[in-house]
């Protein structure tokens, strides 16, 4: 099967196209406002439907925080990397299906933070000595226990309270539980989570076939009024369209690097600062052979949780002899601060107190999600106290203006799969809108159900 035939209009049943040109109106126009997987799902659901959609994106390339590295001479997803939630409740399921694209199951475990099976974790202490298998087995069974036990907390507090609160009251509770680390956990679909093996690159190019995506605008003023949008990029052009769907992330609109005329009301700049971004960073390096162990994770206890990373074995996964450090928060903004090649050294530096004869790697990649200035973040996160329909503030379309991306997402922020239903909301939202304007109120699409297919998702586990 032609995988991109799974989102062409030749499936649809010539309705809305046909009743729309039948009346001699002019197809009604949309600009998607960046072409990550979110403004990609958008325009791919409004192409679909026969509206005039044209993407506008900052950066050279697709895909935004997907970005698949070909430099190595084999794809290496320097920003998401894993499907959480491998079932066919997965929106994204049947086009990885489709696609025949293969998954590597990390963690058979449906909590956010769990993505990771610890029988295939290799840990080591501050001295570089292995943590024997039944510590790890403990440590990680205690883990799952406090997650259990803030979780309870959670319901008993009406009131929002931090998570590192919430574990301070579980552990006065259950001092017999006092060890390092965690979170608060948040549950999502069933499954587990999966390594796109093949990278999430050939997802983002499916959806963008055939679509009018132009690279390197980067969107300065958006205007609306008169049933009109006009989106001035950076070079002084002007694109006018029936309507827009901002799918920029967070830390963009945060930092209030697009203007809006009028200017967006209160409530919304409220909830656009209620919103917490977080960072991550990864450093993938790539040796002429493999040293390491056949694990899929390798982690040194680190002596504060300030410097804490891990190393990711994609040869266990892919088959090619790369490994992937991962580092979060603090840490991962001062790494930025370091050139690709000391933070290469510092990443040696850790491998080398597991693996005193490791050899030098032959290439590196290096991300920078929190200074990139076409995300200045890697993930929205809920702050303390924030009120609770901080979502519903921020989806809210304002006329014609419509709202995508992960952070607006109803129940997955963060992801790639909650993105991308993020972006076909939006887009769905501003379909009805703009045909109910022109007099058309039925809702038109058949894809949902030309995408139900019965080819199984392809998980392996080596
Ligand atoms: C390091 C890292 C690891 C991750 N791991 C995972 C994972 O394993 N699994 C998972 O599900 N999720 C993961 N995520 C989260 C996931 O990548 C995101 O939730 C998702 O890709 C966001 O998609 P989006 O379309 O909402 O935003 P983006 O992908 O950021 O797309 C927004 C687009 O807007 C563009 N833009 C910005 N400003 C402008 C402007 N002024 N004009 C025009 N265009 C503009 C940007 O360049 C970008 O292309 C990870 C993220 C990172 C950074």
């Amino acid at each position: 099967m032609d995988p991109n035939h799974l989102f062409s209009s030749h499936f649809l049943d010539g309705a809305i196209a046909s009743r729309i040109e039948g009346q001699h109106r002019p197809l009604p126009s949309v600009i998607v406002i960046g072409a990550g997987i979110s403004g990609i799902a958008a325009a791919r659901s409004l192409y679909d439907a026969s509206f005039k959609v044209t993407v506008l994106e900052s950066r050279d390339r697709l895909g935004g925080r997907i970005h698949t590295d070909y430099s190595f001479g084999f794809p290496v997803d320097m920003g998401a990397s894993w499907l959480h939630g491998v079932c066919n409740e997965n929106p994204l399921a049947p086009l990885i299906r489709g696609l025949g694209l293969t998954l590597y199951r990390t963690s058979g475990d449906n909590s956010v933070l769990y993505d990771h099976d610890l029988e295939s974790y290799m840990l080591f202490n501050i001295d570089g000595n292995p943590v024997s298998q039944q510590m790890v087995i403990e440590v990680g069974d205690t883990f799952k226990k406090i997650l259990e036990e803030t979780g309870k907390v959670r319901d008993e507090h009406p009131e929002d309270i931090s998570v590192s609160q919430a574990i301070s009251v579980v552990l006065d509770r259950h001092p017999e539980l006092r060890q390092q680390g965690l979170a608060h956990e948040e549950h999502v679909l069933s499954g587990g989570h999966g390594l796109m093996v093949q990278g999430y690159d050939p997802v983002i190019k499916s959806l963008a076939k055939d679509i009018d995506i132009r690279l390197n605008h980067r969107v300065k003023k958006i205007s609306s009024g008169y049933n009109k949008v006009m989106v001035t990029v950076e070079d002084g052009r002007n694109f006018v369209a029936d309507a827009a769907i901002i799918t920029v992330p967070i830390g963009i609109l945060k930092a209030n690097l697009i203007e809006f005329e009028p200017r967006l009301p209160d409530w919304k700049v409220s909830a656009i600062s209620d919103l917490g971004v977080g960072n991550e960073n990864k450093i993938a390096l790539r040796f002429d052979k493999v040293f390491w162990p056949n694990v899929e994770l390798l982690g040194i206890v680190a002596p504060t949780s300030y410097a804490c990373g891990y190393f990711l074995n994609l040869h266990k996964a892919t088959g090619h002899p790369v490994l992937v450090y991962m580092v979060a928060g603090r840490f991962a903004y001062d790494i930025e601060k370091l050139s690709d090649e000391s933070a290469a050294n510092f990443v040696m530096l850790q491998l080398k107190k597991m693996f005193p004869n490791a050899s030098e790697p032959v290439q590196h990649l290096v991300s920078r999600w929190g200074t990139d200035p076409h995300s200045l973040g890697c993930y929205s996160y809920d702050l303390v106290g924030k009120p609770d329909d901080v979502y519903d503030k921020l989806r809210a379309p304002l006329g014609n203006l419509f709202f995508g991306g992960e952070a607006v997402s109803l129940d997955n922020q963060g992801s790639v799969h909650g993105a991308y239903s993020a972006g076909v909301m939006a887009a769905e939202n501003c379909e009805r809108y703009l045909l109910e304007k022109q007099g058309h109120v039925e809702k038109l699409s058949v894809r949902d159900e030309m995408l139900e297919t019965l080819i199984p998702l392809q998980i392996s586990r080596m």
